[in-house]
Parts: structure tokens; C-alpha cells; sequence
């Protein structure tokens, strides 16, 4: 029997989680090691990225075909504002300072962040059929549920290590949402040509590398040449 489409993603982001995995933001985070800076700097950026990503499920919701799929939607709007954020403050705890005003009057998106973001409204707004806006933003829960498990699986980590709280939210909170995600995908899939198919593959592998450049940009401090007013 063939495989599902979503059993092909999973496998095909392997190797880029794997990468992120291997890259400096999160051999850090394991060794305890990450500039506070950095942290910062991704806190700011990842503010933005959920109020972006709550407001494209909204965006979705006239696409839903059932009051399932909106109450879905609408269950994540609240997820994404609401209950992502307790993962922001175990990481200003670590910085020290207060997640508040760790964001206050931070506005413009970070250049690997700003791609990241347009790629999602990109689909949303080009395209007629959910499941190439899904396919985008599926990596979101998935890459980072995938990177906490390895985090878990190949460190024993000490109860008051500084990013364990931060590991364990995306550890548990993913599984219901991602079978979801991943079985919108698979029956979107079934009434599409290949090559439609292929395009729904290139926008989940394409979020899969945009997280990569988003922990990268984070790790680095990444910002454009012509902002030089932020701390
Ligand atoms: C950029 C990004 N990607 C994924 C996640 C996890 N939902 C996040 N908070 N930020």
C-alpha cells in the first residue's frame, strides 16, 4: 500500500529537523548556553509569527467546508494567542527579564521571519483549496513537537534545567493537533492531481526550512540592515 501523503512529509522533513536540531539555537538551549539575547530576540520575532499565524486561521475559516473545521479553527486562534504564550514565559524567565518588556515597541518583522510569514499568506491568498495553507503551517507544531522529543529522548534532563518546561509544552500539547493538520492534508490530497500534490509538498518542506532560518535568525540576532534603533 502506498504511503499516506502526511506519512511522505514526515519522512521528507526528517533530515531538516534533524539540521535544526544539529544548529546552534538548540545545542544551546541543551547546553544551557543560549545568549540571552538570543532569546530575546526570538521572543520578539515569535510574538509577531503567532498574532500573524492566529489571524491565518482566521483567514481560513470561509474556506472550511463544516462548523467542525471552524470550531477547529477557532479553538487555534485561541491556542496560538492564549496558550502559546506560557511558552514565551518560561523562556523570559531565563532571560531574566519580563516577557512584556521583552516585546514592548518591537514592530517590524526580523527578514527571516518577514519570508516566513508571507510565505504562509501567500497560500491563504492565492490559493482556493485549504490544504495548501495547512501544508504551510503544519511544520509550526510539527517541527517543534519533533525537535522537543528528540531534545527528551537523547538527553536526560535535569528537573531544573532552565529550558525543560519549555521542552515539555511542545512535548505534550501537539498530538491531537497534528492528526488534524495532517488528516485535513491527507483528505484535501485524494482529490488532487500530482502535481497539486507536489505543490502541497513544496509548501510544508518550504515552513520546514523557514523554521530553520527562524531559530538561525534568532540564534544570530538577524535584522535588516536599515533598522539600527533596536537594543
Ligand atoms: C516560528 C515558530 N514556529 C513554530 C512554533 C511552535 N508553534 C512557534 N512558536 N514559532
Amino acid at each position: 500500500m502506498s504511503q499516506s501523503l502526511s506519512e511522505s512529509l514526515k519522512s521528507l522533513a526528517s533530515p531538516i529537523i534533524n539540521q535544526i536540531y544539529n544548529d546552534d539555537f538548540i545545542q544551546s538551549m541543551l547546553d544551557g548556553s543560549t545568549p540571552k539575547g538570543s532569546i530575546e530576540h526570538y521572543l520578539r520575532a515569535d510574538h509577531q509569527y503567532l498574532n500573524e499565524f492566529a489571524k491565518i486561521y482566521a483567514l481560513l475559516v470561509p474556506k472550511a467546508h463544516t462548523n467542525e473545521e471552524m470550531n477547529f479553527l477557532l479553538s487555534q486562534i485561541d491556542f496560538v494567542i492564549n496558550g502559546e504564550v506560557d511558552a514565551h514565559y518560561f523562556l523570559s524567565e531565563y532571560v531574566g527579564k519580563s516577557y512584556e518588556d521583552i516585546i514592548k515597541g518591537h514592530h517590524h518583522w526580523y527578514p527571516s521571519a518577514d519570508h516566513y510569514v508571507k510565505h504562509m499568506y501567500y497560500q491563504v491568498n492565492m490559493r482556493e483549496d485549504i490544504a495548501y495553507t495547512v501544508a504551510a503551517m503544519c511544520p509550526c507544531p510539527y517541527v517543534y513537537q519533533q525537535l522537543a522529543l528528540k531534545m527528551k529522548e537523547h538527553h536526560s534532563l535535569e528537573s531544573n534545567h532552565p529550558m525543560l518546561k519549555w521542552i515539555d509544552f511542545y512535548v505534550e500539547g501537539m498530538d491531537e493537533l497534528l492528526e488534524y493538520l495532517f488528516n485535513w492534508i491527507d483528505q484535501s490530497a485524494e482529490m488532487m492531481s500530482q502535481d497539486e500534490v507536489e505543490d502541497v509538498k513544496m509548501n510544508f518542506l518550504q515552513s520546514c526550512e523557514h523554521e530553520r532560518k527562524f531559530f538561525n535568525m534568532s540564534y544570530q540576532q538577524e535584522d535588516w540592515m536599515w533598522n539600527n534603533d533596536e537594543q
